[in-house]
């Protein structure tokens, strides 16, 4: 999922899953299925949009014991996602589980989905990290913690902003793998998000791969808005 333009499939059901990939004709897309679309329809998301030739992040932020945690991803590494994520404030020995967990349940002969750890969300600020999570410093080390602990529980990336992401390639390693939501246009709603960026900035920052939601599926033409995305994205000029 290297150089991807995610877009977050962030609908309730299959219908309007089905009319927005129906859009994109022949495109072969990166998507994230996340909480609300797996929640509420189950696991064969995932086999259904793999179908269409999409590659998946299956974005459900794992966090819980470590046994529970393997337990878990022993079951999500069967449904063929390209990539799964857990929360990295669960801790090393949590992450090493969701490791194991993936490693059991990859079929012998398929690869295992890539894993990242989830940082500070980006909707937390740097005020909201301090008061609410009791975390004193700056957000950025905090990031860069997290990074450092998922990349010693032997996991192939972050979740961050695109504003972390020099720091951490510049410290762990251009390999390490940082994918950015919080992506607008300049001048694009913020809605919840906290930490944004543009897609010319996250290139720029030289992050691996950008998650596009409401940027893409609220637009009056979402393949409009993608295209023009994953062009200033990929740094092409229309
Ligand atoms: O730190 C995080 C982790 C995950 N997300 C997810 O990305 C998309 C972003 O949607 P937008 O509509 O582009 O804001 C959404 O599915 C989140 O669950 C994130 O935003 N930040």
């Amino acid at each position: 999922m290297k150089q991807s333009l995610i877009i977050a499939l962030d609908f309730p059901d299959l219908l309007q899953t089905e009319t927005f990939l129906k859009q994109f004709h022949s495109e072969k897309l990166a998507v994230k299925v996340g909480m609300e679309l797996f929640y509420q329809n189950g696991p064969s998301i995932v086999s259904f949009v793999k179908e269409q030739g999409h590659d998946v992040f299956l974005d459900l932020k794992l966090h819980d014991i470590p046994n529970t945690v393997k337990m878990a991803m022993t079951g999500l590494a069967a449904l063929g996602a390209d990539m799964v994520n857990v929360h990295a404030a669960g801790g090393q020995k949590m992450m090493e589980a969701a490791m194991e967990g993936l490693d059991k349940g990859t079929s012998a002969g398929k690869k295992r989905p890539l894993c990242i750890g989830v940082t500070q969300l980006t909707s937390t600020s740097q005020e909201q990290m301090n008061a609410e999570q009791n975390i004193a410093g700056s957000l950025e080390d905090s990031v860069l913690h997290y990074a450092n602990l998922t990349r010693q529980a032997g996991l192939d990336g972050v979740v961050c902003s695109t504003h972390e992401v020099k720091n951490i390639h510049e410290r762990i390693g251009h390999e390490f793998l940082t994918v950015t939501p919080g992506i607008r246009s300049a001048g694009g709603q913020t809605h919840d998000q906290k930490r944004i960026a543009t897609p010319e900035q996250a290139r720029d920052f030289g992050a691996d791969a950008i998650v596009v939601g409401r940027a893409i599926t609220g637009a009056a033409d979402p393949l409009r808005a993608y295209l023009d995305m994953k062009a200033a994205w990929e740094g092409i000029s229309c």
